[in-house]
């Protein structure tokens, strides 16, 4: 490879990570993984100035805009930090800030929390507005979810504030809300936040503020900005914004020397683990900021300031063999059997390897000893190896199956998935025990008194081998299996019958069509009515509904190529289900506002709030959360919050009030 080629693969490498780890909110390597990269990166182009690029993911910050917020123009460029792993590079960069100001200068020390910068702007001591941090020129304005957060003041305290200031800070998920989470979406068989951080700004960036205001986040804030300050340290102007009313740090200190930092970093290297909110490390900051003036910016960061981060805490054990799982959708994930080590308070046995580059990445062998790490997650991860402990001794190099473990099936892997998957969808034990279980869950058919280890049993000695299979059962058939009474056999032959009821949306969503989730459902459900027109669907048809894409619309469209599940959807129609849309849902839908992107806002008399949206939806217009140049219009009921307003008025957007709403779709 050239160095040319080596600069490219790394830029395509960290602009893909960057995109999974802001806007999908699901990184797969660790930061440290990620930071290494971008130094190998830097390094290289420093060497090699020749192959300079303005887009190198070097030159910016990590972007998190996303197109269902209206974006703001941030009045000061918020940027990144400069950050280093290494003690000597604390020391470096302390020397360096000495030589450059040549006078005497205080840091500020304080905790580098582990959430999603936000930018507040307070008038006349009232919040005006919230915006993330976005490409670091413009963020998504995010003010509605905000001021669910109940740490963060909208009006502030005292009177002694500037008239017009900004104040950024971090908002956080606390560990306790963040576990608590991730076990409910564990019990939904959801795919995990991979750590806080991540659930934080996945959160901050809902579109409903009622379930943003459900997930209790916090908030710290860090920089105070503005044309009349009433300091020049910001230690000072902080300590002042906490008697407005903010959320700062106790852990701030102002150090004098490099002895006093590195005491500081030794201290909250261990003390932070009692915090109930996530850290990954220090930020020392020159305080008076006339220095930072002097100091200034390069194009990602201050020069004024560092982040030192913690290495995540690891254990070093041996691999003593691979095992793989079959998930409910075929997809195949490598598992380490390891020596148990301690790690955090808990002993580890098992960890992800999550595919086979991440195994190939390691060039991993059994026997080999490797580096565990929790990094926030549920599951540990394997992180390293350590090659130099490998010794004659060392057994044969993983080479992930080339068949599945379960049914024998040559494994397949999609065009740009990490993942391989078993294709045997219809005979494949876990995954046909997985589509039962997903087929009897509580957002799909959500029948009373079966849970997946009934399922399990029923599997096991052949009463049932597919969804259809269950409409056959009889209280006969199944009193008297292992713990199953009279009245719990009843229990669940009534649950079974009574589904037959659940709506066609839920259905569809119950079929277990890869891609196809309960919105998706929704959607297909309303634009096709029924199941015949659905089966007969070409992938034209498929993409012009809303949120379908060309990846759904295939799934789809193999789905029911597929002998075997239309013979399924056959069977399950004999059986009764509801193959199509009401006579009522038909009745009460109508095209009037296809096509229309509507914002709700405000407070009105003739229906609730919820009321309106079902209304929008049944009438096949689209609820978004915020106002962009994308809104049709403003459904405005009384006192309309400021903020929105202005940006109608700026966009042009038209309001609307209840009464013409109401005629429109009448
Ligand atoms: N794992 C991955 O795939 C992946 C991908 C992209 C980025 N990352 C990680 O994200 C980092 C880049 O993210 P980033 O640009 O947000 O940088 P960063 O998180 O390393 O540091 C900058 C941020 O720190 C926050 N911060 C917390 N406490 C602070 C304090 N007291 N003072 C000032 N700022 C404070 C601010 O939000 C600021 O934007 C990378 O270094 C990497 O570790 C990981
Ligand atoms: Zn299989």
């Amino acid at each position: 490879m050239t160095v040319k080629e080596k600069i490219e693969n790394l830029r395509a490498e960290l602009h893909r990570h960057n995109y999974n780890y802001y806007i999908q909110n699901a990184p797969e390597i660790s930061d440290k993984e990620f930071d290494d990269m971008m130094h190998e990166l830097q390094n290289l182009e420093q060497e090699h100035p020749e192959y300079k690029d303005d887009t190198s993911p070097t030159m910016r910050v990590g972007s998190d805009l996303n197109k269902n917020f209206t974006q703001y123009s941030h009045k000061y460029p918020m940027l990144s930090l400069g950050n280093t792993y290494s003690e000597n590079e604390v020391a470096e960069f302390y020397e360096r800030a000495k030589k450059s100001l040549n006078e005497d200068f205080e840091m500020c020390c304080e905790m580098k929390y582990d959430g999603t910068s936000i930018s507040l702007t307070y008038e006349d001591g009232k919040l005006v507005r919230a915006v993330t941090r976005g490409d670091g020129e413009k963020g998504d304005d995010v003010t509605d979810n905000v001021k669910t957060i109940r740490s963060i003041p909208l009006v502030l305290h005292g009177n002694n504030y500037p008239k017009s200031f900004e104040i950024r800070g971090e908002i956080l998920m606390p560990w306790e809300v963040f576990e608590e989470l991730n076990r409910e979406k564990e019990s939904r068989e959801e795919s995990l936040f991979a750590n806080p951080r991540n659930a934080a700004s996945g959160t901050l960036k809902l579109q409903n503020s009622s379930i943003v205001a459900s997930r209790k986040l916090d908030a710290y804030f860090y920089y105070l900005l503005g044309e009349e300050l009433p300091y020049d340290g910001h230690y000072e102007n902080l300590q002042a914004a906490s008697t407005w009313g903010f959320k700062i740090s106790k852990a701030m200190r102002k150090c004098h020397s490099l002895e006093e930092i590195f005491d500081y970093i030794k201290y909250w290297d261990v003390e932070r683990k009692n915090l109930p909110v996530a850290t990954d490390g220090i930020v020392l900051k020159v305080n008076s900021l006339k220095q930072q003036k002097n100091l200034g910016f390069t194009a990602k960061s201050p020069r004024w300031a560092i982040a030192y981060k913690f290495q995540a805490e690891r254990a070093l054990t041996r691999l003593n063999l691979v095992t793989y799982q079959v998930g409910r959708t075929g997809a195949v994930t490598p598992v380490a059997n390891l020596d148990p080590v301690q790690l955090s308070g808990t002993i580890v046995k098992r960890a992800s390897l999550h595919n086979a580059d991440i195994i190939d990445g390691l060039d991993l062998h059994i026997g080999d000893m490797v580096y565990v790490e929790k990094g926030g997650e549920i599951i540990p991860k394997i992180t390293g190896v350590d090659t130099e402990a490998r010794s004659f001794m060392l057994g044969e190099k993983v080479k992930f199956i080339t068949n599945c473990p379960e049914c024998g099936s040559k494994l397949i892997r999609y065009e740009g998935e990490a993942a391989h998957y078993c294709p045997n969808e219809t005979a494949c034990p876990p995954q046909i025990k997985g589509k039962i279980e997903h087929f009897i869950s509580r957002k799909a058919m959500n029948i009373d008194g079966l849970g997946p280890e009934t399922v399990d049993m029923f599997y096991r000695i052949g009463l049932i081998k597919n969804t259809a299979d269950l409409y056959k059962l009889t209280v006969n058939d199944i009193k008297g299996l292992e713990r199953m009474g009279e009245k719990s056999a009843e229990n669940i032959i009534n649950g079974i019958a009574q589904s037959r009821e659940v709506p066609f949306e839920r259905v569809i969503f119950a079929l277990g069509i890869r891609f196809v989730g309960e919105t998706v459902a929704k959607k297909i459900a309303k634009a096709f009515k029924n199941i015949e027109a659905l089966e007969k669907a070409n992938s034209e048809s498929l993409v012009s509904v809303d949120e379908i894409g060309e990846r759904i619309a295939q799934s789809i469209l193999s789905y029911f190529a597929n002998e075997s599940n239309r013979e399924l959807v056959n069977q399950l129609k004999a059986a009764g289900l509801q193959f199509q849309l009401s006579e009522e849902d038909l009745s009460n839908h109508t095209d009037k506002l296809a096509g229309q992107s509507i914002v709700i806002s405000g407070v009105f008399t003739h229906h609730s709030r919820d009321e309106y949206k079902d209304i929008i939806e049944r009438n096949g217009g689209k609820n978004v959360g915020s106002i962009s140049t994308k809104t049709s219009f403003i459904l405005a009921g009384e006192n309309m919050g400021p903020a929105k307003l202005e940006k109608a008025n700026k966009l042009g957007i038209k309001l609307m009030n209840e009464e013409e709403f109401l005629d429109l779709i009448s």
